[in-house]
């Protein structure tokens, strides 16, 4: 798909919890279009109902999710598997259900949801990492009722294009190109922030975009073009445009030259000072040294979307790539709500609860709005 946001939107004004060095000065913070009135209370009945579909939980005819004895152990028994000893600290959102909707009595829930390996299996190319029909039925229903974000590390405009639902709000680049209008929202005018930013672009009645490495734009354009020169001669090295970040997979690289393709993005970082390099699922991820990251993003959406009160907003983050433990630990921090890692295999986390594929994310079969 091509471009999903009208060229000309405005920037948004960053709330109070932007750390300063990244406030302009001029900002003025006003309530949000898209704030609590696309939010909806729903009664308990309800709400177990969508969180039931949510978490994948199936009714006692359904037949979606298998036992709890894996294939996918380390072929030990299921009573000595570490996967099972992990379940101990970090216990399955599936099992762990009714204590999940108890917590979230009383409250609306904002959901955050990573892209690649939560809503979509992981794959050998990225291009087709595809959102299954079923699943994206399930996150629209359950957009229904709660308000809801992709936080995804691919470029915003890529992220929409797979998950293709105008409902959601999208965070990409690692939360560093936020859109904070649903179609929902866009036709509302009644709500209008105060454009002080910057006077020049933030004319427009809607304020949508908050985008706080722009300035780096020019200086990722060139690393990109570094990096595909540089692995160009790596077989299975692929570069992709994050466009506030890039991506160096090398997920299809023979093992053997990994290491070359690490030595070879350190190079091209000695020219660029100002990027830094973090690591995920066999990628190798270049981005602004800027303090941003999916936790500050989720913060920031809380905020602006008028769910950062504690006591009546239980925010659950689902993700399970290392940049979803920034999010995790926000919520875990701020005592408020939960991450669900999506995980096969044990790992360290701040996440309160996993789950162990996609498939055991996806909701829908089961929900009636
Ligand atoms: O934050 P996410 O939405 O999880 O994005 C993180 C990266 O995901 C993609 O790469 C990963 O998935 C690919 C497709 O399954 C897989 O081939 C790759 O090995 C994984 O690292 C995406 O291509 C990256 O740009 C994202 O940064």
């Amino acid at each position: 798909m091509s471009d999903h946001v009208a060229k000309s939107q405005p920037v948004l004004s960053m709330p109070s919890s932007v750390p300063s060095n990244l406030m302009p000065s001029s900002v003025t913070s006003k309530r949000h279009p898209c704030s609590s009135a696309s939010v909806t209370y729903i009664s308990r009945r309800k709400l177990v109902e969508v969180v039931d579909g949510l978490l994948g939980v199936m009714t006692p005819t359904s037949t979606h999710i298998k036992p709890s004895v894996h294939s996918d152990s380390d072929g030990l028994s299921d009573e000595v598997s570490p996967y099972k000893a992990w379940l101990a600290t970090c216990p399955s959102a599936l099992t762990s259900f009714d204590r999940i909707i108890a917590s979230a009595h009383g409250k609306k829930i904002a959901l955050f949801l990573d892209y690649d390996g939560t809503l979509s299996p992981i794959v050998n190319d990225p291009e087709k990492a595809f959102m299954s029909p079923e699943m994206r039925v399930a996150v629209k229903n359950v957009a229904k009722f709660f308000p809801t974000a992709i936080v995804s590390g691919r470029s915003r405009d890529k992220v929409f294009e797979f998950v293709n639902l105008k409902e959601l709000y999208y965070a990409g680049s690692h939360g560093m190109d936020i859109m904070l209008s649903s179609a929902d929202s866009e036709n509302k005018t009644e709500d209008v922030y105060d454009y002080s930013r910057n006077s020049a672009l933030l004319q427009d009645k809607e304020a949508k975009l908050f985008q706080p490495a722009s300035e780096f734009l020019p200086m990722i354009t060139e690393a990109y073009n570094s990096l595909v020169e540089a692995t160009r001669s790596i077989k299975g090295a692929n570069v992709e445009n994050n466009k506030f970040c890039v991506s160096v997979h090398y997920r299809n690289v023979d093992k053997q030259d990994w290491n070359s393709v690490a030595q070879l993005v350190d190079d091209v970082l000695k020219s660029f000072p100002r990027l830094k390099l973090t690591t995920g699922r066999k990628v190798l991820e270049v981005r602004p040294v800027i303090d941003w990251d999916k936790g500050k993003a989720v913060e920031f959406l809380l905020q602006s979307l008028r769910l950062d009160d504690p006591g009546s907003v239980l925010p659950i983050y689902i993700g399970d790539d290392r940049t979803d433990e920034d999010a995790f630990k926000v919520l875990r921090e701020r005592n408020c709500g939960y991450g669900i890692i999506v995980s096969q295999v044990p790992k360290e986390t701040e996440a309160f609860y996993s789950l162990r594929a996609p498939s055991e994310v996806k909701t829908l079969d089961n929900f009636h709005a």
